[in-house]
C-alpha cells in the first residue's frame, strides 16, 4: 500500500535545499503549463489573446491576472506535498489561491478547476521527491489518487440538499457528472489516457508544440463529461460539443490541410451557442504538465 512506498507526513520538518529547489521547479512548470492553454489559440468558445470565446465576463487580461495572483501558490503546494500533506491541508491552500484569484479577476472564476487539479498535482510530485523518487506523470496521478481520492470523493458526497450549489455541484446533481472532482479522485484518467496520448502523437507527427495542444484539446472535448459544457447546454450541450470534437479529429485533426478553418468553424458554432469547454481547457493544462514532468 502507499503508506508504506511513502514517508509519513512530518508537519513541521524543514525541507531539504535540493527537495525545496526540485518542487518550486515543479510549481513553475504547473503555471507555465497554465500560461501555454489560455495562450493557444485557435480554442472553441474559450478565452485566447485574440478572442472571449463565449465569455461575456472575461477575456485575456483577466486570465494574465488571474495567473499572476497564482505564482506563489504552485510552489508553496509543492513544497507542501514534500510533508505528505492529508486532504485537508491542500484543500486549505486551494481555498485561499481561489480567494486570490476572485480578488485578482474582481470574482470572475477563471481557474478554481486548475488550482484543484495542478495544486493536487503539484502536492504529490513534492511527495514523491521527499521520498526520493522521480515524480514522473503516472505516478503523480497515482499518488493523488491513492492519497487523496476517497477524501476527494467524500467532498462530493458530503454536500448537504440545502447547500448553496456551484455550478459543478449543481450539474453534478441535476446529471449525475461527477466533473473536476472524480477526474482527480480516479488519477486524471483523461488527460493520461486521451490528452497525454494526443499530444505526444502530434507532436511526433509534426514536430510543432502548438498544432500538439490544439490536437489534445480537441481529444479531450471529444471525450471528457466537461461540466461547464453541460452547465451552459445541458446534455444536448454536451453532446454536441463533443460530436462536434470528434468530427475534427476523425476528419485528420491537425494534420488535415484544411485543420484551420474547420476549427474555426466549430469556434463560431460553440460562441453561437454559447457552449465552453473549460474542464477541457484545464485538462489541457494538466496535459501539458504531466507532459513537462515526462515519463
Ligand atoms: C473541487 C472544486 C474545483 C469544485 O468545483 P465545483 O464542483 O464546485 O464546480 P465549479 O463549477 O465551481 O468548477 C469546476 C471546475 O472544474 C473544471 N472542470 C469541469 N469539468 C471537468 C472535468 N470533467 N475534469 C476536470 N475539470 C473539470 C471547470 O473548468 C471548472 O473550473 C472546488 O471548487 C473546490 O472544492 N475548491 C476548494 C479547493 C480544494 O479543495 N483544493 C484541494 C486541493 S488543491
Ligand atoms: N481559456 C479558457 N477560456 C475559458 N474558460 C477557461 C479557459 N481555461 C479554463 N477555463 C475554465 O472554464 C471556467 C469558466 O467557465 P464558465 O464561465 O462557464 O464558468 P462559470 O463561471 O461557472 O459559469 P457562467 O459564466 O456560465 O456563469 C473556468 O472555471 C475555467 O477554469
Amino acid at each position: 500500500m502507499l503508506e508504506r512506498r511513502l514517508p509519513r507526513y512530518r508537519p513541521a520538518a524543514p525541507a531539504i535545499p535540493a527537495d525545496q529547489a526540485a518542487a518550486e521547479r515543479i510549481g513553475r512548470l504547473a503555471l507555465r503549463s497554465l500560461y501555454r492553454e489560455v495562450a493557444l489559440a485557435p480554442k472553441p468558445g474559450l478565452v485566447t489573446p485574440a478572442s472571449q470565446g463565449s465569455h461575456g465576463d472575461m477575456d485575456f487580461t483577466t486570465f494574465q491576472r488571474s495567473l499572476h495572483s497564482l505564482r506563489p501558490y504552485f510552489p508553496e503546494i509543492t513544497v507542501c506535498g514534500l510533508r505528505g500533506p492529508d486532504f485537508a491541508t491542500l484543500q486549505s491552500l486551494g481555498i485561499a489561491a481561489e480567494a486570490e484569484m476572485l480578488a485578482a479577476t474582481g470574482g470572475i472564476n477563471t481557474h478554481r478547476g486548475a488550482i484543484f487539479n495542478l495544486g493536487l498535482l503539484c502536492a504529490a510530485a513534492g511527495w514523491l521527491i521527499a521520498a526520493g523518487e522521480t515524480p514522473e506523470a503516472a505516478r503523480v496521478c497515482q499518488v493523488v489518487a491513492d492519497s487523496w481520492g476517497d477524501d476527494i470523493r467524500a467532498g462530493l458526497a458530503s454536500v448537504p440538499a440545502t447547500a448553496p450549489l456551484s455550478h459543478g455541484l449543481a450539474v453534478a446533481r441535476r446529471y449525475g457528472s461527477g466533473g473536476a472532482r472524480a477526474e482527480a479522485a480516479a488519477g486524471f484518467p483523461a488527460a493520461r489516457e486521451v490528452g497525454l496520448p494526443a499530444y505526444r502523437a502530434a507532436l511526433a507527427a509534426t514536430g510543432d508544440e502548438e498544432l500538439a495542444e490544439v490536437q489534445a484539446l480537441f481529444a479531450l472535448i471529444a471525450e471528457v463529461d466537461d461540466t461547464n459544457l453541460l452547465w451552459r447546454g445541458g446534455p444536448a450541450g454536451l453532446a454536441h460539443g463533443r460530436h462536434a470534437a470528434a468530427q475534427f479529429l476523425a476528419a485528420g485533426g491537425v494534420l488535415s490541410d484544411d485543420w484551420r478553418a474547420h476549427a474555426a468553424a466549430i469556434d463560431r458554432d460553440f460562441v453561437a451557442r454559447r457552449l465552453s469547454p473549460g474542464g477541457s481547457a484545464d485538462l489541457l493544462g494538466v496535459t501539458l504538465f504531466l507532459a513537462g514532468l515526462g515519463g
